[in-house]
């Protein structure tokens, strides 16, 4: 059956509203894998619930924790999770999620028996080879060198050199489970640049916080010492990659969009959007307050086009890329040519998107030349991308005529994405 595209509102007026976000997909994800391999009972707070926070909830479920939720809205819950030795011969889904595909199969090696994965067609396509690798390396067997395989252990740890430029999860996924590896882990990166450092530096801070010892003081190196990871109460920080759209949405439109409870620091790169913003065009301020801030961007509803490298804030881009399509100069986009292996190749699927609309998009080799031209209405493909779905919400308000294929796709972050973005519109 085929569900209708979704006529992307235009805005009439300036925006001016107040969205609070549900939590980080990279602070949930990681902070339940934390939650399951901890030496006792803990609390995940005002966790996700998203298409990827469900199948991480359920592979971590399949591998032996505990998990019972509390305080349930439908963008938010709190799970008590309780350890329990992980369990061989589960199989686990990991549908498109970057953090299940690649988080879970280090715990799967520390399993009794042998753990299966698979997902959605396209997460056969996303690159596996060297946390695969790695794993191999460091003890375990594995069947194939993307998904779907089987992961077989017990591992014993130890030191791995490995390319993570096509994704920082490598580093991450390995680093999450390796206190328990009887070794622990010193990872050693060759190859080009690895992309999003935030998210490691979010993943050394999550472990560091449950008083795992991490050196990462040499560059390209992190070394994970065994031994217990204590088990915590965590309260999840919004999500500040999901508030990319509602905050392009003042510059479009010449509004202001307000975020309550921005974190005063953060390891997430959705903080990067405050200077990025400013570069094209808007005004940022915060009104402090306890630990964290109500963050306004107010736009005057024009945009400069930007020169930027977005190699660490690479989730970034789609919505980068939309304000691209609507400013007045040109926009040059580097570094983030990782981007071919994210839920779709999202330099190939924005470059024809906004083309299909009449735009001037063109991909380099690590990026994206998008010039000013008028756009016109059409549809805008979304690829299974809740990116690239959002990007089309966001041309959309200003374009008439912009209809997103498989809005439901932004289920994966953000479930509530069409009924709070017509919230948003609504809102005065
Ligand atoms: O560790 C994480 O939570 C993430 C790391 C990044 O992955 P890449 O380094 O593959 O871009 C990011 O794009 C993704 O959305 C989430
Ligand atoms: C790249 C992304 O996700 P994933 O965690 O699936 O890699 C993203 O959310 O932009």
């Amino acid at each position: 059956m085929s569900v209708p595209h979704w006529p992307a509102p235009t805005a009439a007026t300036p925006v001016s509203a107040t969205v609070p976000l549900p939590g980080s997909k990279s602070v949930t994800n990681r902070a339940l894998v934390l939650a399951a391999l901890a030496d006792g009972p803990g609390v995940v707070r005002r966790a996700l619930r998203s298409r990827d926070a469900d199948l991480m909830v359920a592979a971590l479920r399949a591998l032996g924790a505990r998990l019972e939720p509390s305080a349930e809205t439908p963008a938010s819950v709190d799970w008590h999770v309780t350890p329990g030795p992980v369990r061989g011969g589960a199989a686990v889904d990991a549908g498109l999620a970057g953090t299940v595909m690649r988080f879970v199969p280090p715990i799967a090696a520390l399993a009794d028996g042998p753990v299966s994965f698979d997902g959605d067609p396209h997460a056969r396509k996303r690159p596996m080879g060297p946390i695969l690798d790695a794993l191999r390396a460091l003890g375990a067997r594995i069947d194939n060198d993307a998904l779907p395989f089987t992961v077989t252990g017990p591992l014993t740890g130890g030191e791995v050199t490995l390319d993570a430029s096509g994704s920082s999860q490598f580093v991450s996924g390995l680093m999450l489970s390796a206190a328990r590896f009887p070794k622990g882990v010193t990872i050693r990166h060759a190859g080009p640049p690895v992309p999003s450092q935030p998210h490691i530096q979010m993943t050394v801070q999550m472990l560091r916080a449950a008083e795992v010892a991490v050196d990462d003081s040499e560059p390209d190196v992190w070394r994970v010492e065994p031994g217990p990871i204590a088990a915590r109460d965590v309260t999840v920080e919004p999500d500040l990659s999901n508030a990319a759209p509602f905050l392009a949405a003042a510059l479009v439109t010449g509004g202001a969009v307000t975020i309550p409870a921005w974190p005063r620091v953060t390891t997430q790169p959705g903080d990067a959007l405050r200077g990025l913003l400013t570069s094209m065009g808007a005004t940022v301020a915060r009104d402090e307050h306890a630990g964290a801030a109500d963050l306004t961007v107010t736009g005057t509803g024009e945009i400069t086009g930007i020169d930027a490298d977005l190699r660490e804030v690479g989730e970034l881009t789609p919505t980068i890329a939309a304000l691209a399509a609507l400013a007045t100069t040109p926009t040059r986009i580097r570094g983030v040519a990782h981007l071919r292996g994210h839920e779709t190749d999202r330099l190939a699927a924005l470059a024809t998107e906004i083309n299909r609309l009449g735009g001037d998009a063109e991909e380099t080799g690590d990026g994206l030349v998008i010039r000013p031209r008028p756009l016109r209405g059409g549809v805008f493909h979304s690829y299974d991308d809740h990116r690239m779905a959002t990007a089309g919400a966001v041309i959309g308000l200003r374009v008439p005529g912009v209809e997103v294929e498989n809005i439901a796709t932004t289920a994966k972050t953000l479930p509530e994405f069409a009924a709070m973005w017509t919230a948003m519109l609504e809102s005065r």
